[in-house]
């Protein structure tokens, strides 16, 4: 009988995995685009890009303008969505029953995401997460982003851990891609974001789960190194 345990330490990536933010990047997008007399664009065009960032959501949001345009919009956006911040999105459904499962049993969590610190950091006191969440890292902590895995490793030695003891959650392809190679087991949240396209299946993660709810039990869990 195999002796299931949760995992000592467990990083989120956060758009996608643990926040269901679209509804707050379509806001942002749509307001954008009626100022400069475009009609607005639906939800389900923009969410398969959430988790790619700010330049793919302008992408997908203003396919016709020229790319060197739109880098100039990149501040705008992100000065949009900061006023934007929690007022649609939400954490998805059944993830804050599987926060209060990992805390229940001494696992220790935090986040790793691409958008930047002070935004990230700016809605955990909304979510009410700034006390409960041990580590957050985003995406200009350091020189280098996901899907480079020094993210990953410095929010392990941040609280702690070893890589191999720390699981990592995430729901894009560079999530997996950064846990692989940062020598941590990954988990693909498939209630995420991702292209049409996109085979979460062929990247190679260790556990696929499909709602949040699955992680409440132990055996959901990657089997982890000993420790
Ligand atoms: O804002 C981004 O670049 C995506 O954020 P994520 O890494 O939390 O999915
Ligand atoms: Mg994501």
């Amino acid at each position: 009988m195999p002796n299931f345990r949760f995992p000592r330490a467990v990083l989120f990536d956060l758009d996608g995995t643990l926040v269901d933010s679209a509804p707050d990047f379509i806001a942002v997008i749509n307001r954008m685009r009626a100022e400069r007399g475009l009609a607005a664009m639906a939800l389900a065009d923009l969410r398969p890009v959430v988790s790619k960032g700010a330049r793919a959501m302008l992408g997908a949001g203003f396919s016709d303008v020229p790319v060197a345009e739109r880098e100039a919009w990149v501040q705008e956006f992100l000065d949009r969505y900061e006023a934007e911040l929690g007022l649609h999105g939400k954490p998805f459904e059944g993830v804050e029953a599987m926060l209060a499962a990992l805390e229940a049993n001494g696992t220790t969590w935090g986040i790793v995401t691409n958008k930047p610190e002070y935004l990230a950091r700016k809605l955990m006191p909304l979510l009410g997460w700034e006390t409960r969440c041990a580590v957050l890292v985003g995406g200009d902590t350091l020189p280098v982003r996901k899907p480079d895995p020094l993210p990953l490793q410095h929010a392990a030695t941040a609280i702690g851990v070893l890589a191999g003891h720390c699981a990592y959650v995430g729901d894009d392809e560079r999530d997996i891609v950064a846990a692989r190679a940062a020598g941590m087991p990954a988990v693909v949240a498939l209630w995420g974001y991702r292209l049409h396209e996109d085979d979460p299946f062929a990247w190679q993660g260790d556990v696929l789960v499909h709602h949040p709810s699955e992680l409440c039990q132990a055996q959901a869990w990657p089997r982890m190194a000993n420790g």
